[in-house]
């Protein structure tokens, strides 16, 4: 355990002490494919840190449709906004994969904040970066036109799931045609016109657990 929430760039400063200290307030536990771990809306309990796997991210329409937010992998985590504000959870949260995740509970997580300035350093990092990542998606839905919003989805996707090989990247599939479409913020029918156009061009090689992009013919 030890090994693993050293790697958590959050605890990045605390010494050895700080870290078992750590451990004795943390809870581990596994989670199958699919499981929702909460719903927006909900009251927050507990704050989560991803330990191998992954978490979608998202946030529903009245009508059902949903958005994906974003994507947590191994050593991020999720679930501060409800513990710091006091509001319901602002998004959902749903393991992509079989999931290792560790849980703080609200009152333990704000001790934290008040006790370990780096730790409370390191939330206000990621909270900037959410906010600009969030600008960034305001701006590709406002400004940019959905071909260019779904490869630059396949190259997030690279980034949580690719393995590098050569000019080449192959991207674990742990999203299905739906959530893609609902990363990059477009229509299936639209995803599916551009993954064909994507295939053609062989810049795109599909198979039925992942896909391969070809990084020299991407533009
Ligand atoms: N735009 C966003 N980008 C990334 N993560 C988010 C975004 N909105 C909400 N979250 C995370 O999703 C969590 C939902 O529960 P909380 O509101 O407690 O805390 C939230 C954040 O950790």
């Amino acid at each position: 355990m030890l090994e693993l929430i050293k790697k958590v760039p959050l605890f990045a400063q605390l010494n050895e002490h700080q870290l078992n200290a750590l451990i004795e307030i943390c809870t581990r536990r596994t989670y199958k494919s699919g499981t929702i771990l909460f719903q927006e809306k909900e009251l927050g309990s507990v704050f989560y840190m991803v330990l191998s796997g992954s978490v979608k991210i998202y946030t529903t329409s009245t009508s059902g449709e949903e958005k994906i937010l974003t994507i947590c992998k191994s050593t991020e985590s999720f679930g501060e906004l409800s513990l710091i504000d006091g509001k319901p959870r602002s998004a959902s949260a749903q393991t992509l994969e079989e999931c290792t995740l560790l849980t703080i509970t609200g009152q333990s997580f704000l001790d934290l904040l008040r006790n370990h300035f780096d730790i409370s350093l390191g939330i206000m990092q990621e909270l900037s970066n959410r906010l600009r990542d969030t600008n960034q998606q305001v701006y590709d839905l406002t400004f940019v036109d959905a071909r260019t919003r779904v490869i630059k989805s396949l190259i997030k996707m690279a980034n949580s799931h690719g393995l590098r090989k050569g000019t080449t990247i192959v991207i674990k599939l742990v999203l299905n045609y739906d959530e893609i479409s609902q990363l990059a913020g477009v229509q299936k029918s639209t995803l599916m016109q551009v993954i064909r156009d994507l295939e053609e061009k062989k810049i795109l090689m599909i198979s039925p657990s992942e896909f391969t992009l070809e990084l020299t013919k991407l533009r």
